[in-house]
């Protein structure tokens, strides 16, 4: 597949005005990203790249930072070079070690889970991914049933495994994703995941203990009442892919509509991980 590369170069102190700009791509059909000193490469097929709409949906950071980009068309790109050049092992706390395939093993980590990225999001490096691998260590997912919507790499579904929930489901619109999550809980040696592709139709008809769901605000506003439909009776749901200010507020009040209780969250740069229990 022909994609556009566009090279953002960005002039801010803080980090998670970056994010903010990667996370308004990936709303508009970006789907990989590769970290530089002083911005960003992103990535979109050919197809999905409508430049008005870039511009406009870019229009509302113009005011808070500096930032600029150059378009190239890329014929080929080896997706797998770029991963390895920029996918780091990470360690969460003393206990969640995430390696690719081509790093070397620690196992003086309870937990290490081994992803291959591709194209992807989903390694663990970013913050919601993080935060929502510590609530999931901080849970109870033994004997569990998990949703695990948007589910990327399947990093999160893997991670639920490895706490021996009993079946999870991960679905993803993208069937990269889809690829991906049927890839990686080979790799992690898992055998209770059933991947999906698909979006919130795609959700069985049938009754979960846990719902997992690292998206964004307003898909998780379009979802919530589906969730809350499969979430069992006192139910635990964790979201993220949000941030604190305004969309916290607007998350819980959008669940609390469907019977879903605002329990606690977890922050970091502004991004946000919270818990809710039906
Ligand atoms: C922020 S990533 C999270 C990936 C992974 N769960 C994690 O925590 O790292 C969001 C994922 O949601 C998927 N997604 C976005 N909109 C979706 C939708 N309407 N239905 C299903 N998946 C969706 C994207 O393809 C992407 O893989």
């Amino acid at each position: 597949m022909n994609y556009y590369e566009l090279l953002f170069t960005t002039i801010t102190t803080e980090d998670y005005q970056q994010d903010l700009l990667i996370n308004a791509l990936g709303e508009i059909g970006f789907d990989t990203f590769e970290e530089l000193e002083f911005g960003f490469k992103a990535y979109i097929p050919i197809a999905d790249f409508n430049e008005e709409k870039l511009i406009e949906h870019l229009m509302p950071y113009k005011d808070m930072f500096t930032f600029s980009y150059e378009v190239t068309l890329i014929p080929q790109k080896n997706w797998n070079e770029v991963w390895e050049s920029n996918f780091e092992p990470i360690e969460i706390g003393d206990k969640i070690y995430v390696r690719a395939t081509f790093h070397p093993a620690k196992p003086q980590f309870p937990y290490e889970i081994v992803i291959d990225p591709k194209m992807a999001f989903g390694t663990g490096h970013h913050q919601t991914t993080s935060m929502m691998l510590q609530l999931i260590l901080e849970n109870n997912f033994a004997g569990k049933k998990v949703l695990d919507m948007g589910c990327g790499t399947g990093i999160l579904a893997v991670m639920a495994a490895k706490l021996n929930a009993t079946e999870i489901t991960a679905i993803d619109y993208d069937p990269v994703c889809y690829e991906s999550t049927i890839e990686n809980s080979a790799l992690n040696h898992i055998e209770n995941i059933t991947p999906l592709c698909g979006s919130k139709e795609a959700i069985p008809d049938e009754q979960y203990d846990i719902i997992l769901a690292n998206i964004n605000r307003n898909i998780l506003i379009d979802q919530m009442e589906r969730y809350a439909a499969v979430l069992k009776p006192e139910g635990e749901m964790y979201l993220s892919g949000f941030y604190e200010l305004p969309d916290l507020e607007i998350i819980t009040d959008e669940a609390r509509k469907y019977g879903l209780k605002f329990i606690s969250h977890k922050k970091a740069n502004d991004w946000v991980a919270a818990k809710f229990i039906k």
